[in-house]
């Protein structure tokens, strides 16, 4: 689903390796000696016979997989995985489930999970075995008078993709079941500076806000600006079954102001956000637990909902309406630094791309990459001393 950088890892957690499979896979190299450039000379003096040639490629790819198999025992040893079970299974929607793991015997994990929860966003790695393939999930935070986390109970929100492989393998297992997992990897930290965040959720990106919900609000209880901390978070989905029941908070009372004439090239034409069908009195898991904390934490936390098929979109004016919301009395020109007031976007990559432009590769990482699109034009009709994060 997501392909998310690691930023700002501290000390006390691990960093995030890739996701790639764990089998290294030799290259298959063609043959350049037809093209070769070398004078015909050159050629015939320094290139070994075929014999010695086909023993020479044999050697140097019998080499690059036992250095890719040694880098991959030694990264497994330093990080090893843990053995878990699957101790209940909620299904959420027609695609999406909350797997329930315990660890198989008391983890010695506990207080770098206890610290990962306070931290911020993070994720583990979950290992089909018969693939020996890993990918990351991010930990949906613990309910209200939840005693798991003692034991070191971790809930997960998964949709299931029907051809992908480790997605489908989690919603086949049966209670009871192992699962070997790896972790915790932070994301994003939270610092004690930020104050105010816009949180832009597709799909299961919701995970990962909700995770900041905990960080932000339950994290340092001793921090006394806690009580004016501010979340706003603009889920979007593609079907009402994910979010069932779930109804916007109003927008705030702000005139949109015009759009600069180049805007319709980059939003969305079925861009009108619309409540288009009554609300159902039956509300999905993860509609609860928002409403639960907007209670929790009233004025503090903010929903609004989008749905794909009932014509629904985060737009350019929904993403000007959610800056709107960050509280400018609070932070006066230069009292404000950047680092108070944030957009953090999670969820595929292209949710991520349409949102603020893609992120960026660069020597083998995955980097932030510029802030563009949505995100760039609503900050340039109505320009906020904001840090955007993809996620
Ligand atoms: C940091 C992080 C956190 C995440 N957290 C969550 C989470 O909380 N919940 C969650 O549900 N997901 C999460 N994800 C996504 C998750 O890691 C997986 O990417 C997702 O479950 C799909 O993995 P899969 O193995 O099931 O699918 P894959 O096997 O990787 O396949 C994905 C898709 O690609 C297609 N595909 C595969 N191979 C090919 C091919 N050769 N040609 C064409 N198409 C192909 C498949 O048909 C499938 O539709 C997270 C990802 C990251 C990076």
């Amino acid at each position: 689903m997501f392909a998310r950088c690691q930023v700002r890892a501290p000390r006390s957690l691990k960093h995030g390796p890739s996701s790639s499979p764990l089998r290294s896979a030799a290259r298959a190299y063609s043959s350049t000696t037809e093209q070769s450039h070398e004078p015909p000379n050159a050629r015939n003096s320094s290139r070994p016979r075929p014999i010695y040639r086909n023993f020479l490629s044999g050697l140097s790819v019998g080499l690059v997989l036992a250095v890719g198999w040694l880098a991959y025992d030694t990264y497994n040893q330093r990080d090893p995985f843990t053995a878990y079970s699957l101790v209940g299974k909620e299904p959420v929607s027609s695609t999406a489930s909350i797997l329930h793991l315990e660890p198989k015997s008391k983890t010695r994990d506990l207080e770098l999970y206890k610290d990962a929860w306070r931290k911020g966003i993070w994720n583990v790695q979950f290992k089909q075995p018969q693939l020996q393939i890993v990918r990351a999930y991010t930990p949906l935070p613990p309910g209200d008078g939840s005693t798991g986390q003692e034991k070191g109970e971790l809930r997960f929100l998964i949709r299931r993709d029907p051809h992908g492989e480790v997605s489908s393998y989690l919603h086949k297992l049966s209670p009871g079941a192992g699962i070997e997992m790896r972790g915790p990897y932070l994301e994003y930290e939270l610092t004690p500076e930020v104050q105010q965040i816009a949180f832009f959720a597709g799909g299961t990106g919701i995970a990962p806000a909700l995770q900041v919900a905990h960080a932000l609000f339950e994290g340092d209880k001793t921090d006394p600006s806690r009580k004016d901390k501010k979340l706003h978070i603009l889920w979007a989905n593609r079907t009402r079954d994910d979010c069932l029941g779930g109804v916007s908070d109003s927008p705030p009372d702000t005139a949109l102001p015009p759009k600069p004439t180049w805007s319709g090239l980059f939003s969305s034409t079925k861009s009108k956000p619309k409540q288009t069908s009554p609300p159902s009195q039956e509300k999905g898991v993860i509609v609860k637990e928002l409403e639960a904390l907007k209670q929790k934490y009233p004025g503090q936390i903010t929903v609004e909902y989008y749905v794909n098929t009932e014509d629904t979109w985060i737009d350019e004016d929904a993403v000007f309406r959610a800056l709107a919301r960050f509280d400018d009395k609070v932070f006066t020109s230069s009292a404000a630094s950047q680092e108070q007031r944030q957009i953090l976007i999670s969820g595929p990559p292209g949710f991520i791309s349409y949102l603020a432009g893609p992120k960026e590769w660069r020597n083998g990482r995955e980097e932030q990459g510029s802030v563009s699109r949505l995100v760039a034009h609503a900050l340039s009709r109505h320009p906020h001393n904001v840090k955007v994060w993809k996620i």
